[in-house]
């Protein structure tokens, strides 16, 4: 059952990887779950010369995305699903007159009865997404005269501010910010979205949530693998605009944020949008010295295998200075964070695969069991946001026993322990989402503008001279200098050992 309104997908650059490997397996789920509305056509658009047999071959029928979905006897389903997948070539460019494309959406909107309701998800390389968006206005399909109209933008949402900047005002030529749906998977994870259920529906966390309960916050995003098939992409973006510009500073906005007055879209954004604001500008050299590192991996053995270094990686620079690892030391400038560091970091090839969020709780302000096993820095929050998704709490019990011996004790809640509501996968969410018109999870332009500014002073500061690339080991917990970043706080959680053979460190330039 769904009360989603009957509706055209149309995907531009639809034989690429995210539309095989991600969109279409997210569709096929909400179909097979019931979500999709009665109604409901995807029209793949892109320069490939395909036929709708094709390409529904191609993204569903042998696709390997859904091979698991296929070899476990849903074919029925996968057929009536495919039947409602189209495609049209749109010629040499995307920059180009599109009225074959608007007379194809015409006809399937007729045919399909999908009451002139069309999303556009802009899957191509974002240079074109604002000629795409140009072309598709010039067809009058933008107009919600009859039938709404919303477009999806994928990420990287600018390369600096200023490129931000220029195509948000681009697409807001042809698109109003109401129909606009920047997409940031982080947001559709259920672990993010419980920051907010955790914070706003308890009343025994958000009362220690400020400075004078809260001693710092870390946040660590590593992952296992290196930059795979995307060198030549990832080569030109690193950590820093990949991961943390977009999916950690909005992990940031709902740690930081203050409680909105209600949970629509736009109460919630505004206080993302005050939370962004409030991260203080590092600006000169010493303070961007002091407060950012950023580094790469280079090859190491790992059990007695080589892993290639971040230079040998396909589609990448043999000489690039491009990082595969930061973190980043900030402050919030606002009443309640007053003098509490962040710690931020990213990174590809560390030794495993973990989102976190670490609150550190200060020690007891007269801590009469000093001597008794605890530092009294030992309480903490850890927000897990992948995998083993959950919340820790780490705190102090009395040793059974004469005296007040204090051991480490932990309340673990794990999501798996929860029912058997199935979990949407974050494109699942957030499509059915955009279908639903409730950009709650997505990144509006003043939230995206916001985290560009905070980011852009240290990708310029990255560019001089005064400032270096270290190397870590693949499969090492990054550079060893990290840890000064954070010193006096002990060290950075690293949850797992190391893993190469041989750990080293260098200075790459
Ligand atoms: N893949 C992923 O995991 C993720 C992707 N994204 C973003 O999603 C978007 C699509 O990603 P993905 O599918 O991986 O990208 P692809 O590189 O696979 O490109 C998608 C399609 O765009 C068209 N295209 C590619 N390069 C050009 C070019 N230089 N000029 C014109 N058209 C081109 C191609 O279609 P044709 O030639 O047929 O027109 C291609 O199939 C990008 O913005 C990416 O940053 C975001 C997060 C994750
Ligand atoms: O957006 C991106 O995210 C992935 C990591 O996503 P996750 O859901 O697996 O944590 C990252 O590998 C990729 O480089 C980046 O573009």
């Amino acid at each position: 059952m769904t009360n989603t309104e009957n509706q055209l997908l149309i995907i531009f650059g639809a034989s690429g990887d995210l539309t095989a490997r991600k969109l279409v397996p997210a569709l096929f789920n909400l179909y097979k779950n019931g979500h999709l509305p009665e109604n409901f056509v995807v029209l793949g658009a892109s320069r490939s010369n395909l036929s709708d047999e094709d390409f529904r071959r191609r993204v569903v029928l042998e696709s390997k995305y859904l091979e698991e979905e296929i070899k476990n006897g849903t074919s029925k389903a996968i057929q009536t699903f495919s039947g409602k997948i189209f495609y049209t070539d749109l010629g040499k460019e995307y920059d180009t007159d599109y009225s074959d494309l608007a007379e194809r959406i015409s006809e399937l909107n007729s045919r399909f009865q999908t009451d002139n309701n069309y999303i556009f998800y802009l899957s191509t390389p974002p240079s074109l997404y604002e000629a795409i968006a140009k072309n598709i206005c010039e067809q009058g399909l933008a107009s919600e005269k009859n039938g709404w109209k919303r477009l999806i933008v994928e990420k990287p949402f600018g390369y600096s501010l200023e490129s931000a900047r220029q195509l948000n005002d681009g697409l807001h030529e042809y698109f109003k910010e109401s129909q606009i749906y920047r997409i940031d998977h982080y947001l559709g994870k259920e672990t993010v979205q419980n920051l907010l259920v955790t914070r706003f529906a308890n009343s025994i966390f958000e009362p220690l949530w400020n400075r004078n309960y809260i001693h710092h916050v870390e946040i660590t995003n590593a992952e296992s693998g290196g930059v795979e098939k995307r060198g030549g992409y990832y080569d030109k973006s690193g950590a820093l605009r990949d991961m943390f510009q977009n999916h950690l500073l909005q992990i940031v906005s709902l740690v930081v944020m203050e409680p909105p007055i209600g949970a629509d879209a736009e109460e919630i954004r505004n206080e993302k949008v005050k939370a962004l604001k409030s991260l203080r500008i590092m600006r000169d050299d010493k303070t961007l010295r002091e407060n950012t590192i950023r580094a790469q991996y280079v090859s190491s053995m790992i059990g007695g295998k080589k892993v290639k270094g971040y230079r040998e990686e396909e589609g990448v620079d043999p000489e690039s200075t491009t990082e595969t690892y930061a973190a980043i030391k900030f402050f919030v400038d606002n009443w309640r964070w007053a003098d509490v560091p962040f710690y931020v970091r990213t990174a590809k090839r560390m030794p495993t695969k973990v989102t976190e969020v670490v609150v550190h709780f200060k020690t007891p302000h007269h801590h009469i069991f000093k001597d008794s096993g605890m530092n009294g820095k030992d309480n903490k929050l850890v927000i897990r946001i992948q995998p083993d998704e959950g919340i820790l709490i780490k705190f102090g019990v009395k040793v059974p026993g004469q005296g007040f011996k204090v051991e480490r004790a932990n309340l673990d809640f794990y999501y798996s322990s929860l029912a058997e509501t199935r979990v949407m996968e974050a494109y699942e969410r957030l499509l059915l989402d955009a279908m639903q018109g409730d950009a709650t999870l997505y990144a509006r332009a003043d939230e995206v503008e916001a985290a560009w500014e905070f980011v852009d002073p240290i990708l310029e500061y990255w560019k001089t001279s005064d400032s270096k690339v270290y190397g870590y080991s693949a499969g090492v917990w990054g550079p060893e200098n990290a840890d000064e970043l954070i010193e006096g706080l002990g060290m950075w959680r690293n949850p797992g050992a190391n893993l190469a053979d041989n750990p080293g460190f260098c200075v790459i330039c």
